[in-house]
């Protein structure tokens, strides 16, 4: 996303602030411009940026500092906070019974996020139920059908029906003992005036309680416009972002969140059911400014360990601190990253590790090291069970056959091996240290990024796969 542009383009300012305690008018002109360049580029309207630039300049100007403040650190903290401001909170989305209707224009992913939605509600305990209402579309029955089925949800949907407000009505009916009901509706342009008569309709037939408005991240300057149609027909609640895991410049949906006076409510970070994000406005301009997001890092450790641990029941993650570390412990442990989503994805939410450091890194070092666990999985595949069980027993003639079982040479076992046991060097380490010793590592991490606790982080943690 080009908004993330942002945490790079004013490290290069805020390293100039390196030793100094007070800020000079050129030192916070700089800055300014950075952000306005930034956000300008990344498509929010101007008039927005202006705003922004203007009540910044002032703050950074005539705020006195706090004690100790370093001159770096105090503009930071006002980017962040009008930053925060500029996003808005997030929608209130509480956690019962409710019908949830989306809208928005073709492709813009409402499918895709009413399964996402309702899988996001079922973590969180409730039952829902996902009605496809969109008739348009000829592979929208299929599609929603699948996800839902992937999300383990219940769908209504009717191949056979072209009145999507009968669909809904009898969705509504036949999904009765659902918790939370998500309608999905045909994508439609907001000035065409018959396909709006149809969702408020839809509207009246499902009675929802909220309505989000579903934007690509790519959309432009016209999200303004739609938004306030949207919002004059069926009335927004909140806004839903997609696509933002992609190159799309982010800005034009926030400037639509800003105009129609809604908040964002969810985040598509990608094109499988788990890839959303409850909209956190603190944490978003965190990662934004390369600052790590802790809170959304340890939730989303902790649902991959609890999956993981939900398809193999024997395994505790703390099992490992204490005793022997295998190479089934490491496939586990790999399962659970994978369930984490994206590895840059990952590393953007730690603090000290998103922005800077990614920055230094070559543009295909995520790939390679998924390319390199992705590897490892099918060499773990080609291995027998006392082999995974017993590493150090793997010698030249089983490397040979693993070889030839997998497909992948030689050097690429030896190097799954070294892994293993450097793991479970690392690990043994870990077991040794008392308390103390690892309350003052995980204090010196919370340091490096300013926030949040490691809480989620369990036995397993990280692993290095770098
Ligand atoms: N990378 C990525 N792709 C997404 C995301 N959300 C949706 N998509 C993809 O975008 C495309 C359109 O998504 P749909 O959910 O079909 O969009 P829709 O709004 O229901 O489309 P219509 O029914 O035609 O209006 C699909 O290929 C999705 O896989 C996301 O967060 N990230």
């Amino acid at each position: 996303m080009v908004l993330d542009d942002l945490g790079s383009s004013l490290r290069g300012s805020l390293n100039k602030l390196q030793g100094k305690s007070r800020l000079s008018k050129e030192d916070v002109e700089e800055i300014v411009k950075e952000i306005q360049r930034s956000l300008l580029q990344a498509d929010v309207e101007v008039a927005l940026v202006m705003d922004l630039s203007k009540s910044i300049k002032k703050r950074a100007l005539e705020e006195e500092p706090p004690g100790g403040t370093t001159a770096r650190d105090h503009i930071l903290k006002i980017v962040y906070e009008e930053m925060v401001e500029l996003v808005g909170d997030s929608t209130e989305i509480p956690l019962e019974p409710q019908t949830i209707m989306l809208a928005g224009l073709q492709g813009s992913g409402k499918t895709t996020t009413a399964a996402k939605m309702a899988w996001w509600f079922s973590k969180k305990g409730l039952r829902p139920a996902v009605i496809q209402t969109d008739t348009f579309r000829p592979g929208a029955y299929d599609q929603a059908k699948q996800m839902c089925e992937r999300a383990e949800v219940e769908f209504y949907g009717d191949p056979d029906e072209e009145d999507p407000v009968k669909i809904a009505r009898e969705g509504m009916e036949a999904t009765d003992d659902a918790d939370v009901h998500i309608v999905d509706t045909a994508g439609r342009h907001a000035l065409e005036s018959d396909l709006i008569d149809e969702i408020e309709e839809i509207e009246e037939a499902v009675n929802p309680e909220l309505n989000l408005l579903v934007l690509d991240a790519a959309i432009g300057q016209g999200a303004k416009k739609q938004a306030q149609e949207f919002d004059n027909s069926i009335g927004i609640g909140g806004v839903v972002i997609t696509k933002l895991d992609g190159t799309a410049k982010g800005g034009g949906a926030l400037t639509a969140v800003n105009e129609t006076g809604s908040s964002i409510s969810f985040l598509g970070t990608g094109e499988t059911v788990q890839d959303i994000e409850r909209f956190e406005p603190n944490g978003f301009i965190s990662r934004l400014l390369g600052m790590g997001d802790l809170k959304q890092l340890s939730e989303r450790v902790e649902r991959a360990m609890a999956e993981t641990q939900a398809e193999d029941e024997d395994w505790n993650p703390e099992d490992i601190m204490k005793g022997s570390f295998t190479l089934k412990d490491m496939k586990r442990q790999m399962d659970a990253m994978n369930k984490m989503g994206p590895l840059d994805q990952i590393m953007d939410m730690i603090p000290g590790l998103g922005g800077g450091l990614m920055d230094q890194l070559p543009d295909d070092a995520m790939d390679v090291t998924q390319n390199r666990m992705r590897s490892f999985e099918v060499i773990m595949d080609s291995m027998t069970e006392s082999e995974m069980e017993n590493p150090r027993s793997i010698g030249a003639s089983q490397i040979r056959r693993i070889s030839q079982g997998s497909g992948k040479d030689e050097e690429t076992i030896r190097e799954l091996l070294e892994q293993h046991k450097m793991m479970e060097r690392t690990l043994k380490q870990f077991g040794s240290m008392g308390d103390g010793d690892m309350k003052r590592m995980m204090k010196k991490l919370e340091n490096q990024g300013g926030g949040g606790g490691m809480g989620g982080m369990g036995g397993g943690g990280l692993g290095p796969f770098g």
